[in-house]
């Protein structure tokens, strides 16, 4: 069965929309030029009302210890989401935190899928994501997506996450067609960039549970 998470939690009412809706993971963002970047008091408020059986993610660029040390207790994370981070730093944050890390791989092309290689062993689960365009100030969140037939036949090094540009109308064709055990979502549940809907939660939420 395909669980989700639902990224880029900001608001009470609409982390409640995705726990009651049967989200497995939701994420924090701790990224200070992300539309859904949490103040450490903010992640710690939405932390306590998460359940023990739902998974806390915070997402992170390539971060430095005196960002990570207190995100981690303010959100009480399980998980630490990794996007544009090298595999040494990758496992040295492993290695200290011990936390379970899931490493974003940004895929555009078939050559993409190569950066997953070198990260067996390093990682808990890889997030296959949809690169962003050349210059753009965010490495996700922005509603790409990108061609699921590229991981078609390949050998995964590590359990796998599909994110970018999933919504309620596309995500069950992305169960369908990849076999996810996790699809991630953030822009495609969302009113406008950082204002996350809770009906659009709800649906999203449905349709994979339908999948
Ligand atoms: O959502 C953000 O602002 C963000 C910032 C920095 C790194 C990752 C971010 N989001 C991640 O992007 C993917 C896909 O998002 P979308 O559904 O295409 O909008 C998802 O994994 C988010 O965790």
């Amino acid at each position: 069965m395909t669980t989700a998470k639902i990224c880029g939690l900001r608001a009470p009412d609409t982390l409640d929309a995705a726990i009651s809706g049967g989200a497995s993971h939701v994420g924090f963002v701790f990224f200070a030029s992300s539309p859904r970047h949490l103040s450490f008091d903010a992640a710690a408020g939405l932390a306590a009302r998460v359940p023990g059986h739902v998974g806390r993610v915070g997402v992170f660029v390539d971060p430095a210890d005196d960002l990570l040390e207190p995100a981690i207790g303010a959100g009480r994370l399980d998980v630490l989401q990794l996007h544009k981070t090298a595999p040494e730093r990758i496992a040295a944050i492993r290695a200290r935190y011990r936390l379970p890390v899931w490493a974003a791989v940004a895929v555009k092309a078939r050559a993409d899928l190569d950066a997953a290689r070198p990260l067996a062993g390093l990682v808990d689960r890889i997030l296959y994501d949809a690169k962003t365009p050349e210059g753009a100030t965010l490495p996700g969140g922005m509603g790409v997506r990108f061609d699921w037939g590229l991981l078609e036949g390949i050998a995964h090094p590590a359990p796998w996450a599909l994110s970018g540009g999933l919504d309620a109308g596309n995500v069950a064709e992305a169960i369908h067609g990849t076999g996810a055990e996790i699809v991630d979502v953030s822009s495609g549940v969302e009113s406008a960039p950082g204002v996350k809907d809770p009906a659009k939660i709800r649906a999203f939420l449905k349709a994979v549970s339908a999948a």
